[in-house]
């Protein structure tokens, strides 16, 4: 798999960003608006409105992020995870030199700041490795354009476009719903597995492969669970909708209206996040958990993000060593365009 010893290598891991205190939250906001991948039009239409949104926002935003003390954890936990993947590596390689870093798409360390650091570090190989389990064209190929745009450095270039059934992720995902059901005893419970929606027309007209890689997510922890003796009652739904279009669904307060109607409880699962954020606690902790109080959901238990348990660092330090192991696949591109199960990165850790 190796050929030469000694090389200096840098894992760069992508995720969203969060604003770290108040002041930042509206400047993030309009980052995020402004990315055509989020609003698809031309830049003249698309500034003034997402200056538009990010103002009408603000407040409600910033209340949200009140709530963990201000800003984001986002950064500070994806550092962790970060540095737990870099000891994770370090006896893997060990005639390596390795390095981890975070690039955020919507705020700092924003991508620019991060491929100036990787350039500067000198790097022979680099791994791009996103923080998103499943591909989207919103979240992991807005981040790796943004790279291939900024990224002026050393090294050659490999991607890991996506791991939706990565082994110790999965694994990580089904031991957290096994501890919540045991919370729940002999009270009956739906497994919900939420995971951040996108708009409809990009799995239908455009041809994002988000939706079908969270199905895949899902029949992974749910076989898992199955082996475990756990089969368990579940469904998919889809959370923090946006804007005016027609979103992925059912909406997770729409599945939790289904709980309720059928008598069950919930154990929770964040299906498309690796960390907590404000869509973990705030969104699910506290909003639809107000919202299962009312409903009369009971019990209404959560599974914590997988962060740096073990299980799931070393689907990451698997998903880097296979990104080396090749050269310059391609992000969902010529491939597997159209069969991500095709593209060479998912092969190793279906084999497992
Ligand atoms: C699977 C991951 C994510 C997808 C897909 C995604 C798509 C997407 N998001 C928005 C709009 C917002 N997202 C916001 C926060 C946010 N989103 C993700 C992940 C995905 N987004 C994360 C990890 C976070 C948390 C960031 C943090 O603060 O730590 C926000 C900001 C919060 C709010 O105002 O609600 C917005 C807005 C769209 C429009 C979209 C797809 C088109
Ligand atoms: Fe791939
Ligand atoms: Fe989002």
């Amino acid at each position: 798999m190796r050929t030469l010893a000694g090389r200096r290598i840098a894992v760069v891991l992508f995720n969203l960003g969060g604003p770290d205190d108040q002041a930042s939250v509206k400047p993030f906001l309009f980052n995020l608006f402004n990315d055509p991948a989020i609003i698809g039009l031309p830049g003249l239409i698309r500034r003034p409105l997402a200056r538009r949104i990010s103002s009408r926002r603000e407040k409600m935003a910033q209340a949200n992020y009140a709530l963990m003390g201000g800003g984001s954890p986002l950064l500070p936990e994806t550092r962790k995870q970060a540095a737990a993947l870099e000891a994770a590596l370090a006896p893997r390689l060990p005639e390596d030199e390795v390095r981890t870093f975070v690039a955020m798409r919507y705020w700092s360390p924003l991508t620019e700041q991060t491929a100036a650091e990787v350039a500067a570090f000198g790097p022979d190989e680099i791994v791009l490795l996103p923080l998103y389990p499943q591909f989207s064209t919103t979240t992991t190929e807005s981040s790796l354009k943004r790279w291939n745009a900024v990224y002026a450095g050393s090294g050659e270039s490999r991607t890991v476009c996506c791991w939706p059934e990565a082994y110790g992720w999965v694994d990580a995902q089904a031991d957290g719903v096994r501890t919540q059901l045991d919370k729940a005893g002999s009270r009956p419970v739906r497994v919900l597995f939420s995971a951040h929606g996108i708009p409809e027309n990009l799995v239908r007209r455009k041809g994002d492969p988000y939706q079908e890689q969270v199905e895949s997510t899902v029949a992974a922890v749910v076989g898992r669970l199955t082996e475990m003796g756990r089969p368990v009652d579940h469904a998919i739904c889809y959370q923090s909708r946006v804007g005016p279009l027609k979103w992925l669904g059912p909406s997770t307060p729409e599945a939790l209206e289904q709980a309720a109607k059928d008598g069950v409880g919930v154990v929770i699962v964040p299906i498309a996040f690796v960390s907590e954020h404000v869509e973990t606690l705030v969104e699910l902790d506290i909003e639809y958990g107000e919202l299962a109080h009312t409903l009369g959901v009971a019990p209404y238990l959560r599974v914590p993000a997988v962060g740096t348990t073990p299980a799931f660092i070393d689907a990451l330090a698997e998903a880097a060593l296979h990104g080396l192991s090749r050269t310059g696949v391609a992000p969902y591109g010529p491939g597997c365009k159209g069969d991500w199960k095709a593209c060479p990165c998912q092969a190793e850790s279906r084999a497992r």
